[in-house]
């Protein structure tokens, strides 16, 4: 018994970060990560290129599948424009009340909606429940077998539109290598891969990003 590393990440940000200021939340989870354990965060590295990404897309719609601890929904939610809305679907309850808090801390809840269950579950009922239409940008970070069903979903719920920018993580490490093929296969995307590592360590990783063509 005791505490969990999210609950320990958690009491890192409520002691070190300000409340309200997201940039800060971002560094206390870095330097928890760094410091005294790892967690399996995008982290500061590719953070900066997913931040890019989302600073591009600008999104109305954005939907994250694996919220974790919440540091990648803090690091998209505090870059969406004016109205832009953030959905993360978490599959693990334990992680998704870390992850609302990490949220709270960061001031963001007003533009993020934590869904906890299962992605599959979840994505054919995401227009009628939130009044989507599609989204503009998917950032996929949660199990990597189900990375390539949930786009095919997405793709047959009609979630996705011409030019909707789909970003993954870990596709080296653990490695998505289904989905890889398929997004750099297939005539409906354009894919681009961003190399970069694993978070917090010197090992291989990297980020593809994948533009929907309809
Ligand atoms: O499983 C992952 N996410 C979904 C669970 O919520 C995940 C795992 C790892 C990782 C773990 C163990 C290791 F040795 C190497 C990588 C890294 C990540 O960025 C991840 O997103
Ligand atoms: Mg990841």
């Amino acid at each position: 018994t005791g505490t969990t590393r999210p609950q320990r990440l958690l009491r890192a940000v409520q002691e070190r970060a300000t409340r309200g200021d997201s940039e800060s939340v971002i560094a206390a989870i870095d330097h928890f990560c760094r410091h005294q354990e790892w967690a399996m965060n995008v982290g500061d590295e590719k953070g900066f290129i997913l931040d890019s990404v989302v600073s591009e897309v600008s999104p109305q719609t954005a939907l994250e599948l694996g919220t974790y601890c919440g540091y990648s929904t803090v690091r998209i939610a505090r870059l969406l424009p004016p109205g832009g809305h953030l959905i993360t679907l978490e599959f693990n309850p334990n992680y998704a009340a870390v992850a609302r808090q990490v949220i709270a801390w960061a001031g963001l809840e007003d533009m993020v909606q934590v869904v906890e269950g299962a992605s599959g579950d979840w994505i054919p009922h995401l227009r009628e429940h939130f009044g989507i239409e599609s989204f503009d940008f998917v950032f996929l970070d949660h199990w990597k077998e189900l990375y390539l069903p949930d786009i095919k979903l997405l793709e047959e719920c009609g979630l996705l539109r011409k030019g909707t920018v789909l970003l993954a993580d870990n596709v080296v490490c653990p490695g998505t290598p289904d989905y890889l093929e398929y997004v750099r296969k297939s005539q409906s995307y354009e894919s681009h891969y961003f190399g970069s590592h694993l978070e917090y360590t010197r090992a291989e990783d990297g980020l593809e990003k994948s533009v929907y063509l309809g």
